[in-house]
């Protein structure tokens, strides 16, 4: 069971401070997105390599971009741990996959809201991880979509047909009232941005997400 804490809600002024804080998380989520595949820009290459190298958590870099095929593997170069990329927006996921994992990153690919899981499920021989969005792409503080959980059962019940070490991302509105229906669902890392940085502490916030998904593992 592993937080990653997204750094869209942090201060984007204060970036480092903002890692130190979540020094107890197992990961930093970090949002990439290029107004093209989703309405919303944030962040590129020189920043995450700025980030990976004074980031006491490693970096999980989420690609909402798009033409991954040609910019996924730059991130894993630039320091990030994991790279996560859309499967909506790339047209040779398994290259992309494995250039990823060439460069020293795992890989992983996420689906937005709409995307069925069932037309991709031959991509987990090329992936460490599947990202089940529990929002629309874009934008921290949204609502979660307890819709998803189904999906997020259909590639945890894949995963365990297919073997190997796998984990299950969910992204969107996580939060201390919708963890657990994510851990019971079959989710292992979860995302949570507003209800870490939100949060009076990020490190209780973090210790108490943790605590929850735990006791309502799958
Ligand atoms: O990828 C995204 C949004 O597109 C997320 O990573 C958000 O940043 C999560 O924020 P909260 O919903 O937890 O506030
Ligand atoms: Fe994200």
């Amino acid at each position: 069971m592993q937080i990653s804490p997204s750094i869209l809600a942090a201060d984007f002024a204060n970036l480092q401070s903002e890692l130190e804080a979540i020094a107890t998380a197992d990961w930093a989520h970090v949002d990439v997105m290029d107004y093209h595949f989703v309405p919303n820009l944030t962040l590129g290459l020189p920043v995450v390599e700025a980030l990976a190298a004074v980031t006491p958590v490693p970096l999980d870099c989420h690609l909402m971009i798009e033409d991954p095929d040609r910019w996924a593997a730059s991130y894993a170069e630039a320091g990030a741990r994991s790279v996560t990329f859309h499967v909506e927006a790339a047209t040779d996921p398994v290259g992309t996959a494995r250039a990823i994992r060439a460069a020293g990153a795992r890989a992983a690919v996420a689906l937005k809201p709409g995307t069925e899981f069932a037309p991709y499920e031959h991509l987990l021989a090329e992936v460490d991880m599947v990202l089940v969005m529990t929002v629309e792409p874009g934008f921290g503080g949204q609502s979660f979509m307890a819709d998803q959980m189904a999906k997020v059962a259909q590639v945890r019940e894949a995963v365990r047909r297919h073997g190997g070490e796998i984990w299950v991302q969910v992204d969107g509105g996580v939060a201390a009232d919708t963890i657990e229906q994510c851990a019971q669902a079959g989710a292992d890392v979860f995302v949570a941005g507003s209800a870490v940085y939100g949060a009076e502490s990020a490190a209780d916030a973090v210790g108490h997400l943790r605590d929850l998904a735990r006791r309502h593992a799958h």
